[in-house]
């Protein structure tokens, strides 16, 4: 985001000014400031929710974005009577992201309505997409042209042209069957006015991208639910409106989770949290492996998770800090922190947790069966070295156990 200034329609002066600032997926944000300094807004201006008034915002193509807003629930609200399985399986059917879609205005700007105005048609001999002839310079040919006249009806495909590393669009035409689809260049799409269906191409793909390794069915969203401590109970037989709030944001979370983005953005995640789920987000935050952005009060808990401050004060913004790639030199990176604060700012007592997979599990049952033989045949650990061992044992025991 470049030198971005946003006045909202009814304010005659802007709530940010001049917010220069990048995402990444090594970010590591925490976006802080006093009540109305403008914190949600410059966010909902970076994830697209509002259009800036000045300065500019580049996005990666292909990036995936999760937003969860400051009001979690109001992700939930049409969706009350309806059970967390449904309500993810509802919001992500044809791989698209029904809400991400409901940011995006309908609405065409002044530019693209221009753009939209004028004749396009498919060119007899090359085949590609061009302008229509102006009459004053062929009728004949203008007449032809506009005979033959086309209008993008949807984009149903997208493919990458090798040589110029660009996409091209396959487009099905107003009025035509899908037999005459045809392939048509980004730039020319933008050029007639089809910016909107071209990006809207892009996420789809970029969600699919996203998801190969889920599947969007009952046992699938259950299995990711129970990931973010919703129960199968929860998830597929309780309308959300009887969920607790705890859950219900958990069920938030996870559904912005689906898409495995790459940039994660929490506005205010605390709130309904209890300490229990304030410490597993903590941890599960420092676990993930893309870039996150959390705008919260609560100083500890921003402390815990962010290397980057972004601190907002009568709409400007000013920099603390970096977001640094720790993923290579940080073997103790799954490790969570001692000492975690919930919102009243309290002590929370996080039993540290390496995130093992299944099979370092088991191997470190191996290891341990092995150490506690070897020490009881040669005599080299203590009584209590041999329980410890014992008690790590039985936990490593217990928690494969719930895997099966
Ligand atoms: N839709 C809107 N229309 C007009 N003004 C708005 C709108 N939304 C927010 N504002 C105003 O913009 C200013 C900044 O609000 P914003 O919510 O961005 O602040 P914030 O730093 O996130 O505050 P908080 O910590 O209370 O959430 C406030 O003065 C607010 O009243």
């Amino acid at each position: 985001m470049n030198n971005v200034s946003f006045t909202y329609p009814t304010k005659d002066k802007p709530t940010i000014m001049d917010v220069s600032l990048t995402v990444s997926q090594v970010s590591r944000v925490a976006v802080i400031g006093a009540n109305g300094a403008g914190k949600s807004t410059a966010i909902k201006v970076l994830v697209g929710e509002q259009l800036p008034t000045e300065g500019s915002i580049w996005k990666a193509q292909g990036l995936r974005l999760a937003y969860v807003a400051q009001h979690a629930f109001h992700h939930l609200e049409k969706h009350m009577q309806e059970t967390p399985t449904a309500y993810i399986m509802w919001r992500f059917a044809g791989n698209d992201d029904r809400e991400s879609l409901e940011f995006k205005t309908d609405e065409l700007s002044v530019d693209e309505e221009k753009a939209r105005s004028q004749k396009w048609c498919i060119d007899s001999v090359t085949g590609n997409v061009r302008r229509c002839t102006d009459p004053k310079e062929d009728a004949k040919k203008a007449k032809q042209d506009e005979a033959g006249a086309v209008i993008p009806d949807a984009i149903v495909n997208r493919r990458q042209k090798k040589k110029e590393k660009t996409f091209e669009y396959e487009v099905k035409w107003q009025f035509k069957s899908m037999d005459s689809n045809t392939w048509v260049e980004k730039d020319t799409l933008v050029k007639m006015g089809y910016l909107k269906l071209v990006q809207r191409e892009d996420e789809r793909q970029a969600a699919m991208a996203g998801l190969m390794t889920k599947q969007l069915t009952q046992p699938g969203v259950e299995k990711h639910l129970a990931d973010f401590g919703v129960d199968a109970e929860s998830a597929s037989h309780t309308q959300i409106n009887q969920l607790s709030g705890g859950m219900k944001v958990k069920v938030v979370l996870a559904a912005a989770m689906w898409q495995n983005p790459h940039v994660l953005i929490l506005d205010e995640p605390t709130n309904y949290l209890d300490r229990e789920g304030l410490g597993a987000l903590i941890l599960a935050i420092k676990d993930y492996k893309g870039g996150v952005l959390i705008i919260s009060h609560n100083k500890e808990f921003c402390d815990n998770v962010a290397t980057e401050k972004w601190i907002m004060q009568g709409g400007r913004l000013r920099i603390e800090g970096e977001s640094v790639d720790t993923s290579k030199d940080d073997a103790s990176g799954a490790q969570g922190p001692d000492e975690v604060f919930d919102g009243a700012g309290n002590k929370i007592e996080v039993k540290k947790s390496v995130t093992m997979t299944e099979k370092d599990k088991k191997k470190a049952i191996k290891d341990i069966e092995k150490k506690i033989k070897d020490g009881k045949k040669k005599q080299t650990l203590t009584d209590e070295e041999v329980w410890e061992l014992e008690d790590k044992l039985n936990e490593l025991k217990e928690s494969l156990k719930g895997k099966e």
